[in-house]
């Protein structure tokens, strides 16, 4: 006779067994074999399943930008792996394997939810192949499977999934591999070729906490793109299209394609760089601006060099100087490759292309102009309206200084900075010259042999703008006296004048 104790010793290894199978089954058993098993399971004692099952699939071929859900799933399960990865790495959890990036076939991720408990999956349907088709086999689709209690049915139908989706989306916008593009010139040879835009991917590292700019200036650059990123209604309602241009001028090597790249980072936006020298026409140059896509900033840089559009106010206040003709010309054909006499965009061209209609045709796309000569700009090409904000890219200030000198040598302060500081408020140097003055040149040189450099580099700054200012003092001097003595000349010349027309009175009474 089996007694009581032995029974249930009995009971206590069948419990066991069964644990140790269920654990089994739960760890290697595909989930949805798994979810068929135990429905089955339910089915056969009469019980109804508890759980629903909603699958997602992955629409391929053409249709695969399509499937928004799917990639948006994706997005979502990706970054709460690699956040959960992130956060067992700050708990120092030495056990790599739980570190789960991405999904794997059959792979379970648990994903809680206004603590709902919910099970996602991910799993490959293989297409059947037909015998005697003629047509390519379909491809596998891989889909991903949420599984939830069916008490959670409205929570999880209502508001989980969609908070996947937005979630999952705002990941994907900000993991976009955002693009430079550029336009190719536009071909004559042969037959006609139209410019077009190609891109590579946009991998500038600056931001705004690593431009160096007075901190006031950066913080008011920062708020108006926030506020333009985020004035979508704003502008509809004040029915205006959803643009904004800027103006950077300054001398060269202040910053202002830094402060470009720094933009693009900041509003994770595309860049189209427009050479505007390679657009053959203005029909060329709508077409090129109809292509660019929303989220994007427009440049053109040194506007002043790119077209002759000043014509106009170069015959009526001045002529460039042959020096500074011939370094536009230089810097276009370092450009463009070669000068283009044959782009016919004109000034009222570009300023369809800024405030015209068809602009209004996409929104969100910054215009951004840049030149060393604002001076020489038209006035109606950057009248706000057109160029809404007119920025000044300057010399390096002290507090310019301090962001150099914590990019390039990682110190916020040294006793050098106080001369430093007297330096650059005695003399004028660009922060591309301060940048290269702290860079170390070998992996001996210590952030003081770099302070040491700058300094010394910025008291011959000064010294050459002193011998500069005296020898132009000097010129104006000289230039001055000429001018005197032609006037005496020309007064002795007329006395001479006089007296021989005196003489001539004379003799004819
Ligand atoms: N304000 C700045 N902040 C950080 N780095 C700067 C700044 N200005 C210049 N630099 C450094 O100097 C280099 C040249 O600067 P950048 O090309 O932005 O100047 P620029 O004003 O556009 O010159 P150009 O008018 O000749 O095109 C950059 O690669 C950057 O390293």
């Amino acid at each position: 006779m089996t007694t009581a104790f032995e029974l249930w010793s009995h009971l206590g290894s069948v419990a066991a067994g069964l644990m140790f199978a269920w654990a089994l089954f739960k760890q290697y058993f595909p989930p949805q074999l798994r979810a068929y098993i135990e429905g089955y399971a339910h089915k056969a004692i009469g019980h109804a399943y508890p759980y629903i099952q909603i699958t997602f699939p992955e629409i391929s071929g053409e249709r695969l930008e399509r499937c928004e859900a799917y990639s948006a799933i994706q997005n979502y399960l990706s970054a709460s792996a690699s956040a959960r990865a992130t956060r067992l790495k700050a708990e120092s959890v030495k056990d790599s394997k739980s570190l789960v990036l991405s999904m794997d076939e059959n792979e379970e991720v648990v994903d809680e939810f206004e603590g709902v408990k919910v099970w996602w999956s991910s799993s490959v349907a293989v297409s059947r192949i037909s015998m005697f088709s003629l047509q390519p086999p379909p491809e596998d689709r891989r889909l991903y499977r949420l599984t939830f209690h069916r008490s959670h049915r409205e929570l999880i139908t209502g508001s989980y999934i969609k908070y996947v989706l937005v979630k999952g989306k705002a990941v994907a916008a900000e993991n976009r591999q955002r693009k430079l593009f550029t336009n190719n010139p536009s071909s004559n040879w042969y037959y006609y070729k139209a410019s077009k835009w190609s891109h590579v991917a946009f991998e500038h590292p600056a931001t705004f906490d690593t431009l160096a700019m007075e901190p006031n200036k950066k913080s008011e650059i920062m708020n108006d793109l926030l506020k333009f990123r985020r004035g979508k209604e704003y502008y509809e309602r004040i029915g205006k299209a959803w643009k904004r241009g800027y103006l950077l001028y300054g001398p060269p090597g202040t910053g202002k394609s830094t402060m470009i790249a720094a933009m693009a980072n900041f509003l994770n936006y595309d860049v189209y760089d427009l050479e505007l020298t390679t657009v053959k026409d203005n029909t060329e140059l709508r077409k090129l601006l109809i292509e660019t896509s929303a989220k994007s900033i427009i440049v053109i840089e040194d506007i002043d060099c790119s077209l002759d559009l000043t014509g106009q106010r170069k015959t009526k206040k001045r002529k460039k100087d042959d020096d500074e003709e011939k370094a536009d010309a230089v810097k276009r054909m370092a450009k463009g490759g070669e000068e283009s006499k044959d782009s016919k965009v004109t000034l009222s061209g570009l300023l369809n292309f800024i405030d015209g209609l068809w602009s209004a045709c996409g929104g969100e796309r910054i215009i951004v102009f840049t030149t060393n000569f604002v001076e020489r700009l038209d006035p109606a090409l950057i009248r706000r309206g057109r160029m809404d904000k007119h920025i000044e890219m300057s010399y390096c200030c002290f507090e310019s200084f301090k962001v150099l000198a914590w990019n390039y040598l990682g110190v916020e302060s040294h006793p050098l900075f106080a001369t430093v500081r007297r330096l650059l408020a005695e003399t004028k140097m660009t922060p591309a010259d301060v940048a290269e003055n702290l860079m170390p040149k070998s992996d001996d040189e210590n952030e003081e042999a770099c302070l040491e450099g700058l300094i010394e580099a910025l008291q011959k700054a000064k010294e050459d703008a002193r011998k500069k200012s005296e020898e132009e003092e000097e010129e104006k001097a000289a230039a001055a006296g000429e001018a005197e003595a032609t006037a005496a000349r020309a007064m002795t010349w007329e006395e001479g004048q006089l007296k021989l027309s005196g003489m001539k009175e004379n003799a004819m009474h």
